[in-house]
């Protein structure tokens, strides 16, 4: 038996090729089909980043208007999201209930029934920007439900970030904290083959619909070790209290071996090449409310864990207090993410088909050796002896199986 090199968590495994982004780690970079995030984060709209991600080009102002107008022809709740709302429990967790109601939607879409409807790389860009439109009235109508509120329609005079914020709050906040919202949003739409869009590219890959690559995705993001950690930092800061008070919990920390969300990345070693642009923008809002109190709370767990464990906040660090300080609910900044990170997820599941190979690796069996369960029948079918069943296998021979 050969040893087999086991990549656990498929470490520093090269699975395929992609076009649309490119993780740097050694010049800390990250590439938006060839663009640097950072200029896009200066200068394009939320829109014209998801065009290019969907693309491959930064669109021409007839083709951004033309994403506009679609994007704002479909951003009302259907009646039956609606009506599906009202039947979860108020208390599931919101990224339970935006994966059921992303799942519902690909109910509603009956070119899927077309024959090889599902899986026509047309429609699948159309569903995209369906998507697209739709998880910011989710979101907000989730949030909104949380504090005992109806949706509020969507105002087509808005952009897709102004628009959110509204729907959501019912008004508008400062021309820079919608900025800030906007940024976070191009920060998070895309990363490569992080876990969540890997499991997108998976189900892709069995030529399943766009829809189910989704609901997949939404899955692998909830995890903390995933985009679930934009949720637990805020978590940390609540139980940290004050800056004071950080020593103490990191030693308690610490000494229970807890992992400390917001830090750490599987690619970035030496710093996530995100963070420098969304803490200037959490930096407008902590400057704009006046809460030295939490700057100085996010200054001082970032100072002492990377000096204690010489490891670098990632994006979900300073997105996490942004966004509570935007006004969203905790339980809200992981959806907030998806909305996001729909835009390069559809765009895998595209460049997924559009070379597709079944993703389907190996594993060593580490199991108990082969053992029987003795020969005696149950029921009235006689399944033939464990012996002719094997050798019935052994005409298989030509099957290959995983790694023994
Ligand atoms: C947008 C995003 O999804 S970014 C990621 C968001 N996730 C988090 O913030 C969760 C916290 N971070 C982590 O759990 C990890 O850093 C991960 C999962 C993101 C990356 O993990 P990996 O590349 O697998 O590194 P791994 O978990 O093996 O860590 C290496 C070492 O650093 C330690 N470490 C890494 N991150 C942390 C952390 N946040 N807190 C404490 N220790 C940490 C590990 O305990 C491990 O120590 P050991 O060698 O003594 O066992
Ligand atoms: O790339 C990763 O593993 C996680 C991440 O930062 C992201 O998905 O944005």
């Amino acid at each position: 038996m050969t040893d087999p090199d086991i990549k656990k968590g498929l470490a520093g495994v090269v699975v395929d090729t992609t076009a649309i982004s490119k993780v740097n780690p050694e010049t800390n970079s990250l590439l938006y089909r060839g663009y640097p995030v950072q200029e896009l984060a200066a200068t394009q709209s939320f829109e014209a980043v998801a065009y290019l991600l969907w693309h491959g080009e930064l669109p021409t102002p007839e083709q951004l208007a033309e994403l506009e107008r679609t994007e704002r022809a479909q951003r009302g709740l259907d009646p039956r999201t609606v009506a599906l709302l009202e039947t979860i429990p108020v208390t599931a967790h919101p990224m339970d209930i935006v994966r059921t109601v992303v799942s519902q939607l690909g109910t509603f879409d009956d070119t899927l029934h077309r024959p090889g409807g599902w899986t026509d790389p047309a429609l699948d860009l159309q569903r995209s920007v369906t998507l697209f439109a739709q998880l910011p009235a989710i979101v907000a109508a989730v949030q909104r439900r949380r504090r005992g509120l109806e949706p509020i329609p969507p105002r087509d005079d808005l952009d897709y970030s102004a628009n959110f914020l509204w729907m959501t709050f019912g008004e508008l906040p400062s021309d820079a904290a919608v900025d800030v919202f906007r940024i976070s949003m191009v920060l998070y739409a895309e990363h490569s083959f992080n876990a969540s869009t890997f499991t997108a590219r998976v189900i892709a890959s069995t030529t399943s619909d766009l829809y189910s690559a989704v609901v997949g995705a939404i899955g692998a993001l909830k995890g903390p070790l995933h985009g679930g950690a934009n949720e637990a930092v805020m978590h940390h800061f609540t139980e940290i209290g004050t800056a004071d008070n950080v020593g103490p919990w990191l030693d308690r920390a610490f000494a229970e071996k807890r992992k400390i969300m917001g830090f750490g990345h599987r690619v970035y070693k030496n710093g996530d090449s995100r963070v420098p642009t969304m803490r200037a923008a959490l930096d407008v809002l902590l400057d704009e409310s006046g809460r030295d109190d939490l700057a100085a709370l996010v200054d001082a767990l970032e100072h002492a864990f990377v000096e204690r464990k010489g490891i670098y906040p990632n994006l979900d660090y300073p997105s996490g207090p942004a966004y509570h300080l935007l006004g969203f609910d905790t339980e809200i900044f992981t959806p907030l993410f998806i909305a996001a990170r729909v835009t390069g997820w559809t765009a895998h599941v595209r460049e997924q088909a559009a070379s597709n190979a079944l993703i389907r690796p190996l594993s060593a069996y580490s199991g108990v050796d082969e053992r029987h369960v003795g020969t005696a029948a149950r029921g009235v079918i006689s399944h033939g002896s464990v012996g002719a069943q094997r050798r019935g296998a052994s005409r298989c021979h030509s099957q290959r199986e995983d790694h023994r």
